[in-house]
């Protein structure tokens, strides 16, 4: 049986895998969080939550988690918005189209590293600029890829999703519960 530790300061990662029951030790990360430009979108997001990984060592028996979630439309990437500007200017793009959530995860651990992501596809409602500066106002978009939050508030935005919910929150916890097994780590068996 394996530690699990969860290289991130997010909160929705943490909920995601309490949620299932999973028991971890938090390690905050301190990565560049700029996407490399020599690779596809897919495999630049794993290389972030790679390169997040790689800020800890594993132990003999520890594996390291860590993810990166980036919204793309049309080839373009969208993370998190440095002002309400950009957040205003994400959300008038984001309005009345498709995108997608990429979340790329990266599995640390004395042998190696696994790396893998998930996509989930979202088309979002038309929105009118009063519903994106009251929005704004909210302070959600702050510190969420593509200026907004599913889990919140941003419902409203939110005309249909296609794929894992819980990858567009921050982590796909469905596959990284199937990529865990295989380490030893299953919160549904219990030890007596
Ligand atoms: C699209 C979307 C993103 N997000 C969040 C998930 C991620 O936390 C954030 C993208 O930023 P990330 O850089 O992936 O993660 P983070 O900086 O919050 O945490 P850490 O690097 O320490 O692991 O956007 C939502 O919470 N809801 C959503 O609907």
């Amino acid at each position: 049986m394996s530690q699990l530790i969860l290289a991130s300061a997010s909160p929705r990662r943490k909920e995601l895998l309490e949620q299932v029951g999973y028991e971890f030790r938090i390690e905050p990360t301190d990565a560049d969080e700029t996407l490399p430009v020599n690779m596809t979108l897919e495999d630049g997001v794993i290389e972030l939550a790679a390169r997040k990984a790689k800020t800890l060592t594993p132990q003999p028996g520890e594996v390291i988690l860590a993810a990166d979630t980036l919204v793309t439309q049309g080839g373009l990437a969208l993370g998190k918005p440095k002002n309400n500007d950009e957040a205003f200017e994400m959300l008038r793009r984001l309005s009345g189209t498709t995108h997608e959530v990429i979340t790329g995860v990266a599995l640390f651990h004395a042998d190696g590293m696994e790396r893998f992501y998930e996509k989930t596809i979202v088309s979002f409602n038309e929105l009118d600029e009063t519903l994106i500066a009251r929005y704004i106002a909210s302070k959600e978009p702050v510190d969420k890829a593509g200026a907004y939050g599913i889990q919140g508030l941003g419902a409203v935005l939110v005309k249909q999703i296609t794929g894992d919910y819980n990858n567009v929150v921050g982590l796909p916890i469905s596959l990284v519960y199937h990529k865990l097994k295989s380490y030893g780590i299953d919160p549904l068996i219990k030890e007596d």
